[in-house]
């Protein structure tokens, strides 16, 4: 099996940790330097205590991306500092497999587009719990018959985006199967603003934060007499390391940005 060089940005985080020890656990994968905001120069073990990985931790990503020989750049991070990543892995011949949410249209069109010129693999998914991707693919299939849905997703208090980028994916994809159309009384007001949630082309999405939370998410829909809710619960932030091995395997295997674990699951 050829090795992959990895360069993990945001190893100190909830999911850069669990990231860090998928690596150390999976012989495929090389830890060859970390991306952190503190710490320059010193060895990720000593900062994190996990012994196995002696890659040193750069602040400066431009330099990073620039020195390391690398394969792929794991990103989880925060909505800013992830799409400056992606650029600049993708700029110097490494391919991104991107956790961080929050990403613009425009920023993920800027980023398709560059994958594409250079020919280079990347993957951008909201969710990478198989338990997730399936959530969503179920709830796309399931709107070709309930045309009328609402989204409830409900994170931590931590997070920094909302709704999450697995709700907006999952609007998305719902969005394929069904005719936009207004849900609810046509006369409905809201007494208290936004008490309807955000409206993505007539759904509903809407976002609770709270502590306790690691990540879920219902569907629900409505049809005559009947509901149907579909409904994924992260429980662990290692329910999503199965997703990142995967997608740091096969970017290696693609050239152009696939946005959604989805696209590779059998
Ligand atoms: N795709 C998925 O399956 C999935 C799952 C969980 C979380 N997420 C997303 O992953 C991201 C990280 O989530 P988290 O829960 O680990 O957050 P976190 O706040 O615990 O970790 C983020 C880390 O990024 C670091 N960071 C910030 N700016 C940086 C920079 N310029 N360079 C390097 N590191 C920097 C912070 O210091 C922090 O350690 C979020 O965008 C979240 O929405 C995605
Ligand atoms: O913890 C988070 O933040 C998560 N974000 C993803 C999202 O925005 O969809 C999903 C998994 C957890």
């Amino acid at each position: 099996m050829k090795q992959i060089n990895v360069v993990v940005a945001g190893p100190r985080g909830k999911m850069g940790q669990e990231a860090l020890k998928m690596i150390a656990n999976e012989e495929q994968f090389q830890l060859v330097a970390c991306i952190d905001r503190k710490h320059e120069g010193e060895k990720i073990s000593e900062v994190t205590g996990l012994r196995d990985l002696d890659a040193i931790i750069y602040t400066d990503a431009e330099v990073c991306l620039n020195e390391v020989d690398a394969d792929v750049l794991i990103d989880l991070t925060t909505p800013e500092f992830g799409y400056k990543h992606t650029k600049l892995a993708l700029e110097n011949g490494i391919r991104p497999v991107v956790g961080t949410t929050g990403f613009t249209p425009d920023q993920l069109e800027e980023v398709t587009n560059l994958s594409e010129s250079k020919q280079l693999g990347a993957v951008i998914a909201p969710n990478f719990a198989v338990g997730a991707v399936l959530m969503m693919q179920f709830s796309k299939w399931a709107a070709k018959h309930f045309p009328d849905v609402e989204i409830i997703e409900k994170h931590h208090d931590q997070k920094l985006d909302a709704p999450s980028g697995t709700a907006i994916k999952t609007a998305d994809l719902i969005k394929e199967e069904r005719e936009s159309h207004h849900q609810g009384h046509p006369d409905e007001k809201e007494t208290l603003q936004s008490a309807r949630g955000a409206d993505v082309d007539g759904m509903k999405i809407h976002s609770v934060r709270l502590p306790g939370l690691v990540a879920h998410q219902e569907v629900i829909f409505g049809g005559l007499g009947q509901t149907l809710t579909i409904k994924h619960d992260s429980l662990h932030r290692e329910s999503f390391m199965s997703g990142v091995k995967l997608a740091a395997t096969e970017v290696m295997n693609i050239d152009t940005l696939v946005y959604g674990l989805e696209h590779l699951l059998d």
